[in-house]
């Protein structure tokens, strides 16, 4: 007999058309082959330390309503991680483009990185535990599989190394294969509703993590 899909497969299989044009994106595209501006990097950058925080905050309420010992410790150390290692791979880069924490601080959120962190903080604060970690989950997965597809069509000597470096690596890696275990396990007790609802949250954050992306390349900042 067929094993039943899980969760994690069933959504990677809805959103598998999203995620190719993911790594179809003009940014994604220079990225990989080293073209990508250094200007664009650097608004990429900026608004990416911005989103970690809002990130972790959505980790950490996540973790407040985890219904075991587990996926509490579980969250709690993801948005340490997402705060303190993540950023300081923003701080290596802030510091190359001598952008200094006043600029970073008076940068407002671009519109789309805005959408997002408002995003993930409401599915956290106000759905339940299901629901939240699906919305939480792209944000791990996919940027795990375009680190590995970047670094596999890399040049050499590449000006964001540290980055492909750092969503490539097995640590990074094996974080997200253990958050995709925890809510393979949530959604098998989950009831048809939740599922359906969580399928939701999962397709609207791998969305908002297209247009973080493209937002990014064309500079995109408030109209007014
Ligand atoms: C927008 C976004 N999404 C996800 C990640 C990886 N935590 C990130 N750094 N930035």
């Amino acid at each position: 007999m067929n094993q039943p899909t899980s969760f994690c497969d069933q959504a990677w299989q809805n959103n598998l058309a999203l995620f190719n044009a993911t790594l179809e994106l003009p940014f994604n595209q220079a990225l990989a082959n080293g073209t990508l501006p250094r200007e664009v990097f650097q608004h990429y950058m900026i608004q990416d330390a911005h989103y970690l925080v809002a990130f972790g905050r959505a980790l950490a309420i996540a973790a407040g309503k985890a219904d075991d010992a587990q996926g509490l410790v579980q969250f709690a150390a993801a948005a340490q991680e997402a705060v303190v290692a993540e950023r300081e791979l923003h701080h290596g880069f802030m510091h190359e483009y001598a952008i200094s924490p006043e600029q970073f601080q008076s940068t407002p959120l671009s519109p789309a990185c805005h959408h997002y962190c408002h995003f993930l903080q409401s599915v956290a604060w106000g759905r339940s535990y299901p629901v939240a970690l699906a919305a939480l989950l792209p944000c791990f997965w996919i940027y795990a599989e375009v680190g590995r597809d970047t670094l596999a069509k890399a040049a050499p000597h590449h000006p964001y190394q540290s980055w492909i470096d750092t969503y490539a690596g097995e640590d990074f890696h094996a974080h997200v294969r253990a958050v995709r275990h925890t809510v393979d396990a949530v959604a098998a007790q989950a009831d048809a509703k939740t599922i359906a609802d969580m399928h939701a949250a999962y397709t609207d954050a791998a969305r908002l993590e297209w247009m973080f992306w493209d937002s990014a390349y064309q500079l995109k900042t408030w109209p007014c």
